[in-house]
């Protein structure tokens, strides 16, 4: 069996790579990392190493790569062969390898009738769905029509923290032990997958949502509220009384939401918590609030990790989630020159001030009580600052 994956970075080399080699799959990666594709074609290996004490270390074999900023017809080939599609780009990069993919599905159906499926396994709700519209903007009416019943993008949802790497092995990844990959089986089309380690679910949303409104705004909140106090690491911002307090807050609201909506157990749903709390205070993982802030304005959507939540809250408790509000308020001052969404906002908070941002964000009424609490929480942060 053969695997195409786009996005030979932490999430890639660290997590779907290694449990496609180990459900009998050989992984080809596609990046535009000419130096990580050199090294992976180089060595046709690399390491995965479990960030706990005992560093438990495995090889991931039987693996190649394409510079596909160079190489697009390798990867167009890649497709027309391939028993499986995954990609871990980060959302905003989709809607640029669609047309590659696109034009790969166009020559496989030239030449076959065999099924594919291809998995987004980015953190956003409908990112496979997402992915299938961007590829179908390629597509003629009757390419369109055929496709439907031959190429599948089921949703997932993917879950294991992999901090940025900077070991002496450029390909080295160390992950955390922990992780789930949830996928969404009612959009696969042909044979059902045997992926190790992989749930296949009908219905992903109750997945999706508490990873994403639990998982993520956590640890956005660690982030964004750290980043204020000064706190680098994640795993130290989270030891600090005044971040934890904001963080627990947080994600008693989203899981207040979480609950009403699906059904989970309360006891169920702390447990939830307190384990993902414990996953953060992980003291073998060296994470920074750069990288799991990274892109506040993708963080600050309205179908994302924070306004979300504080939406449905809003909507169904009729008051304002004071905790989320202040990790968004933490949001709005999270600065980094690496960042091109967090310079974009600086500037439009400079340019057109807070209020304006965040009803363009979330085409809320300026009045709104949301609005109206991160801007108070904005203030009280800024005053905090200077
Ligand atoms: N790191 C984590 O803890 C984690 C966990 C779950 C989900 N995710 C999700 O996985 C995705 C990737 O995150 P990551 O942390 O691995 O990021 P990353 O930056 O480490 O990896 C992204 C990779 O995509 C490559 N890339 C960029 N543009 C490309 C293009 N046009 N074509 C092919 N490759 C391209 C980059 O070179 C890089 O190697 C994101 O959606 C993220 O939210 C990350
Ligand atoms: O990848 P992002 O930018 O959406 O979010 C940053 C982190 O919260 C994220 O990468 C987590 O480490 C991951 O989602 C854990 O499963």
């Amino acid at each position: 069996m053969f695997a195409l994956h786009f996005g030979a970075g932490n999430i890639g080399r660290g997590f779907i790579g290694l449990l496609l080699q180990q459900s009998g799959y050989e992984v080809c990666f596609a990046d535009v990392n000419a130096e990580i594709v050199d090294l992976l074609n180089e060595r046709k290996e690399y390491k995965v190493e479990l960030a706990n004490k005992e560093q438990t270390e495995t090889t991931v074999t039987n693996i190649s790569a394409i510079n596909s900023a160079i190489n697009s017809e390798f990867v167009e080939e890649a497709i027309v062969q391939a028993d499986l599609i995954t990609t871990a780009v980060g959302p905003n990069i989709l809607a640029i390898i669609a047309p590659m993919i696109a034009k790969g599905l166009k020559k496989r159906a030239a030449i076959s009738t065999k099924p594919l499926n291809i998995i987004a396994c980015e953190n956003m709700i409908g990112g496979s769905a997402f992915l299938k519209e961007k590829v179908y903007e390629h597509l003629t009416g009757e390419e369109r029509n055929s496709f439907d019943s031959l190429y599948g993008f089921p949703n997932s949802a993917v879950d294991r923290i992999v901090p940025n790497q900077s070991n002496d092995d450029k390909l080295l990844v160390k992950v955390e032990p922990f992780f789930e990959w949830v996928i969404e089986q009612t959009a696969w089309v042909g044979e059902k997958p045997s992926i190790k380690g992989a749930t296949l679910v009908d219905d992903l949303a109750p997945f999706i949502e508490r990873k994403l409104f639990t998982v993520n705004t956590g640890h956005a909140a660690i982030a964004y509220v750290g980043s204020v106090y000064g706190f680098h690491p994640i795993a130290e911002a989270i030891q600090n009384e005044q971040v934890n307090q904001i963080v627990s807050g947080a994600l008693q609201e989203s899981g207040k939401v979480l609950v009403k909506k699906y059904g989970f157990s309360n006891e169920q749903h702390q447990a939830y918590i307190q384990k993902i709390i414990g996953r953060f205070k992980n003291e073998y993982i060296i994470d920074d609030v750069k990288r799991v802030g990274r892109s506040p304005l993708r963080k600050l959507g309205i179908h994302d990790r924070l306004f979300a939540p504080a939406i449905e809250y809003f909507n169904e408790f009729q008051e304002a989630p004071v905790n989320l509000c202040k990790v968004i308020a933490a949001a709005l001052l999270f600065t980094s020159n690496d960042d091109q969404e967090a310079l974009e906002l600086q500037k439009s908070l400079k340019n057109d001030g807070v209020v304006a941002v965040l009803t363009r964000l979330t085409n809320l009424d300026p009045n709104h009580s949301i609005i109206q609490t991160v801007v108070e929480e904005y203030k009280q942060f800024q005053n905090q600052l200077s």
